[in-house]
């Protein structure tokens, strides 16, 4: 059973434009994902393309304005509005994008004990992970703003690892820290995976996302691509099933190094079929007339009728 079940999910927001008039423009459209136990699921995609939305989904934490359909089940349960507050910060985890998630207010040290239920126990873990961190003794009683960008990461990222978290959303953990540090925190996801954890590690570098991933699901304007297995991205791309997978394979440094034409389209101004055609080699009439609908080929899923 899959620990994190995500079904037909999508998000939109409505503002006014004027007194009477309101807009509403929609920024994910019917989301499918799951993640297991023990497995890292990379969601890759271009900035605007909805991973933090995503993020803010499974958490809860979407801004007023924003209305959600179709369905989150937690360990089998359906994840509700109560269920997100009960496991917040407990059994699921965020790891946020921005440092401002920090309470201004609050010592570092306190904030990321709170985190944690046995009082007792809480100092002791605090300082190892601080340690595990590379976090001075003296950091645990300072406040967020005399933190530097990579500390107040290092922090976010240890509230998430005591936490005792079962589920982890990490949204770009690795920002800001340097190579050496970015690469022990995805060695530490790949053990707490390892452990049983599920990981959803949110990033724009496939490449990252590789070296510790199980799977990576394609999110680009909104929703999911395709959904590929970690090892389907080797040699010329030839066992990724879309053609934007492969175009984003080839267009790393390692490969042709080819950009891909054109920019993805922004929400409020989408084509009516294939998000993707616009800027697709392969696309026929058909492309441009429907939305593909999510299919499941050799162990992964693809939006795109040509995929086989
Ligand atoms: N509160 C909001 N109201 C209206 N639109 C929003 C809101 N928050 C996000 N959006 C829109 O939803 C889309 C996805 O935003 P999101 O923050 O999830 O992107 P992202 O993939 O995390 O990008 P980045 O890599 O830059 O962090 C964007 O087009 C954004 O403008
Ligand atoms: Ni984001």
């Amino acid at each position: 059973m899959a620990l994190l079940e995500i079904d037909q999910l999508s998000i939109a927001f409505t503002r006014y434009t004027s007194v009477l008039r309101q807009r509403t423009t929609e920024v994910i459209h019917e989301l499918q994902l799951s993640i297991g136990e023990g497995e890292i699921v990379a969601v890759v995609g271009s900035s605007g393309s909805g991973k933090s939305l995503l993020a803010h989904a499974i958490m809860g934490i979407l801004p007023g304005n924003a209305s959600v359909t179709g369905t989150l089940r937690y360990n089998g349960e359906p994840l509700d509005a109560a269920r997100q507050v009960a496991l917040r910060g407990k059994e699921i985890a965020l790891v946020p994008q921005s440092v401002n998630y920090l309470d201004p207010l609050m010592r570092v040290g306190e904030q990321v004990r709170s985190s944690v239920d046995q009082q007792t126990l809480s100092l002791d873990a605090q300082r190892k992970v601080f340690a595990r961190y590379q976090l001075a003794d003296d950091v645990e009683r300072m406040y967020p703003f005399q933190l530097s960008g990579g500390m107040a990461r290092r922090v976010l990222l240890s509230t998430a690892v005591i936490s005792g978290a079962r589920l982890i959303i990490a949204d770009e953990p690795t920002p800001g820290l340097h190579q050496d540090v970015a690469q022990e925190t995805l060695r530490q996801f790949r053990e707490l995976a390892d452990e049983g954890c599920g990981i959803l590690l949110i990033t724009h570098d496939i490449e990252s996302a590789l070296q510790v991933a199980d799977k990576v699901a394609v999110l680009y304007a909104g929703t999911i691509m395709e959904m590929a297995l970690a090892a389907d991205f080797s040699g010329s791309g030839e066992q990724l099933r879309h053609p934007y997978t492969q175009a984003l394979w080839k267009s790393l440094p390692q490969n042709e190094f080819k950009p891909i034409p054109g920019s993805q389209p922004l929400a409020g101004s989408l084509p009516v079929g294939c998000l993707f055609a616009p800027r697709c080699d392969h696309a026929s009439d058909e492309c441009s007339r429907l939305r593909p609908e999510t299919r499941h080929i050799r162990g992964g899923s693809v939006r795109c009728i040509h995929a086989s």
